[in-house]
């Protein structure tokens, strides 16, 4: 947490620092004591702005009854495993899911780790792509049992509930096309984080489940109301009410999966999942985030509203460096 702080305030520092050559002159006629004003006031406006962007991209805030502090420090006392994210210089982000002797289980340190590590994304600004996948070769069983008994207080349960909700929202606005490498088992809140993703690939003998039903639930992460519109209500409800064991064919079928890998184990399978992302995100990173952030619009908001949004990220291509290049080559599209 501190670590990201210091990340976040050192990337803060340098972007007062931009502005400030901006406006070098003015700023060279202050007294050192108006210089450090003027660096907090820049800083706390930077602070500030990136704060009210990540309400912006959340679903939940205090208005909701939503108590973020509370929750935080209650996730921090269930330690265990890891989210590690390695950004490559081809614009796609790894994130792997840490935690193999509980079949990558959500502890309540993770949670945090994934909230930091979305925080890390969403600053990302060379980003196009996102591949999600669980270390030792299965995707994840969902939340520690350990963590859901220890919470099963309904207060704990609610603001659980929706600190994964902002964190997966978040995760789905990124302006990366993401996709979800299921191997293994992808059970309960692993099935949910899946949904969370633009496209999800599936090894042969992995499966995706939507166990709630059986722990006397329903999904709580979000993953209900992304299935809905991932495969359509009907096998949506069949999926849930059945907690139906969804295997690569029936993925197909259901266009839950886009296609089922040829490799089992874990670099073939990166591989071949970095190889079909790369169709998608080869080109300029303007373009690409632009044709992610048209979509998640298309997807998301009722169609004025959305309308406008794809006429203001048009907007930021037009006439712009990949648009001119583009015009003076003089391409067919044949
Ligand atoms: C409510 C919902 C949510 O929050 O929205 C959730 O996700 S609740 C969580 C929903 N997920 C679950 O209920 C999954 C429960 N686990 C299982 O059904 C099973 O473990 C499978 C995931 C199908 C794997 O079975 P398999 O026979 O292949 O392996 P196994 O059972 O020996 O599991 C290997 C080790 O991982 C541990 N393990 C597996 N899943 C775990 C989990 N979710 N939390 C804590 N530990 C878990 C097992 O206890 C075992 O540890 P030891 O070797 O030390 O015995």
């Amino acid at each position: 947490m501190l670590g990201q702080f210091a990340a976040d305030s050192s990337a803060s520092v340098q972007s007062v620092c931009k502005r400030l050559a901006h406006t070098g002159e003015a700023a060279c006629r202050s007294t050192s004591a108006e210089m450090v004003i003027f660096i907090w006031k820049n800083l706390l406006q930077t602070t500030k702005e990136r704060i009210l962007q990540q309400r912006r991209m959340s679903v939940y805030s205090q208005a909701h009854g939503y108590e973020e502090e509370l929750i935080k420090k209650k996730l921090q006392q269930f330690a265990g495993g890891s989210i590690n994210l390695t950004k490559e210089d081809n614009g796609i982000g790894i994130l792997t899911l840490n935690n193999p002797k509980s079949m990558n289980a959500f502890t309540g340190t993770m949670m945090l780790e994934l909230q930091e590590k979305v925080t890390e994304l969403e600053n990302w600004k060379d980003g196009k792509g996102l591949i999600i996948y669980g270390a030792g070769n299965t995707f994840c069983s969902g939340s520690d049992l350990n963590v859901v008994k220890a919470m099963s207080k309904f207060q704990d349960g609610m603001n659980m509930c929706m600190f994964m909700q902002n964190t997966l929202t978040r995760l789905m606005r990124l302006p990366l096309i993401s996709v979800a490498l299921v191997q293994g088992k992808a059970i309960g809140g692993g099935a949910e984080l899946t949904t969370a993703c633009d496209f999800r690939l599936m090894t042969p003998g992995s499966e995706i489940r939507f166990v709630h039903k059986l722990m006397g639930l329903v999904p709580g992460w979000g993953g209900g109301a992304r299935l809905v519109r991932i495969v359509g209500s009907r096998a949506a409800l069949q999926l849930l009410s059945g907690a139906t064991r969804v295997d690569t064919e029936r993925a197909l079928h259901l266009g839950l999966s886009e296609e089922t890998l040829s490799s089992s184990d874990e670099a073939g399978a990166l591989e071949e999942a970095r190889a079909w992302l790369s169709q998608y995100t080869e080109g300029p990173v303007s373009v690409i985030r632009a044709a992610k952030e048209v979509v998640a619009g298309g997807r998301e908001l009722p169609l004025e509203a959305a309308l406008r949004t794809e006429k203001d990220i048009f907007g930021t291509l037009w006439g712009g460096p990949a648009n001119l290049q583009a015009l003076a080559r003089s391409l067919k599209h044949k």
